[in-house]
């Protein structure tokens, strides 16, 4: 870590667990829990999924804490280019959900969904490009399928004209099998690596192989943002960075992490703020025709008070904060 951790308590007293309801499910989940800091410089989130365990988990504490007490890096931009987030919904809804963003110039859909087969696959992402012609369309499967699999979709989705494909299947290796594959069979798709850089030991892998074109690249998983500056500045591939489906408090922190990036070259995953029904601010940090405004966003009290869960979940999330800072304190 690149700075000094406050004292426990003093994260403590100024920790505030909200829980925001979402407006489609996402993750198998429609409902967000999240915790915020209130720090000297400014706000920080802290919002590992519950499932993760401190080892993991505290990466994230990491980066909610460096952005409540550390200034954020000098921006190169003020606007950052964001994709709309599709989750893997029918074919009918994706009208629908689309229409919630404004006027998106691309568009990442979410396929490979547990239960779910290849055709709907093929019928959400028919249905965006109809819908959207222009757009640059790009899919994420979050690892749920197998080499073979993954080879035989993306050569059926890839009529489609697609960007990229995000984290097809497990694994680096993984990875550039299926890239190796498609390209012998004449399919020009680029693949991204996502999990394959977050959830390893060590991020720099995936690039030191070659075993993608591009990463993504998540501030609080990686544990903040100088950590990610840092990573981005080592790798060799184009980097696209995207939230953790935080609160626009913790979108405020990504996004001044993409400001900070000397390059650019794919639309961020950032515009997840339109996916809830609710938020921890007065005015959301939402996308105007596909852009982000890079600046800090507060808390609102009202806002924490009424989207406080209840007292036990409280408790869960500031148990969580301790455990996470004795990792953190070790490491
Ligand atoms: O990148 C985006 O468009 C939205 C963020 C997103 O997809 C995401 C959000 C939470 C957890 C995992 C992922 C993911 O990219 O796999
Ligand atoms: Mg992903």
């Amino acid at each position: 870590m690149s700075f000094e951790l406050p004292p426990l308590a003093d994260l403590l007293a100024h920790s505030y667990v909200v829980r925001l309801p979402m407006r489609v499910k996402f993750r198998g989940i429609t409902q967000r829990e999240a915790l915020l800091i209130e720090g000297p410089e400014g706000w920080g989130e802290f919002s590992a999924f519950v499932e993760y365990a401190p080892a993991e988990a505290s990466r994230w504490l990491s980066a909610g804490i460096e952005a409540a007490y550390q200034p954020f890096p000098e921006p190169l931009r003020t606007t950052i280019p964001v994709n709309a987030t599709l989750p893997a919904v029918a074919a009918s809804e994706v009208g629908a959900v689309l229409e919630k963003y404004d006027a998106p110039h691309t568009i990442k859909i979410k396929v490979a969904e547990q239960g779910q087969g290849l055709e709907q696959d093929l019928a959400r992402v028919a249905e965006a490009r109809r819908l959207y012609p222009q757009a640059a369309l790009r899919v994420d499967a979050n690892m749920g399928w197998d080499i073979g699999q993954a080879v035989h979709a993306l050569k059926a989705l890839s009529e489609f004209d697609l960007q990229y494909a995000e984290q097809p299947v497990p694994g680096i290796t993984g990875l550039a099998e299926v890239r190796e594959q498609l390209r012998t069979a004449g399919i020009d798709l680029k693949i991204a690596a996502d999990e394959a850089v977050r959830k390893h030991t060590d991020p720099l892998e995936v690039s030191r192989l070659g075993a993608a074109d591009l990463m993504v690249i998540k501030a609080q998983p990686l544990g903040g943002i100088q950590a990610v500056l840092d990573i981005a500045q080592q790798a060799e591939l184009d980097v696209v960075v995207s939230s953790a489906l935080d609160t626009s408090v913790g979108l405020s922190q990504a996004a001044a992490l993409a400001s900070a990036l000397p390059a650019l070259p794919y639309a961020c995953g950032l515009s997840t703020g339109t996916l809830f029904a609710d938020d921890v601010c007065t005015e959301p940090l939402l996308a105007t025709a596909g852009y982000l405004p890079v600046q800090r966003i507060d808390a609102d009290p009202r806002k924490l008070k009424q989207l406080r869960p209840e007292q036990q979940r409280v408790d869960w999330w500031l148990r969580r904060v301790e455990q996470c800072y004795e990792q953190l304190v070790k490491a």
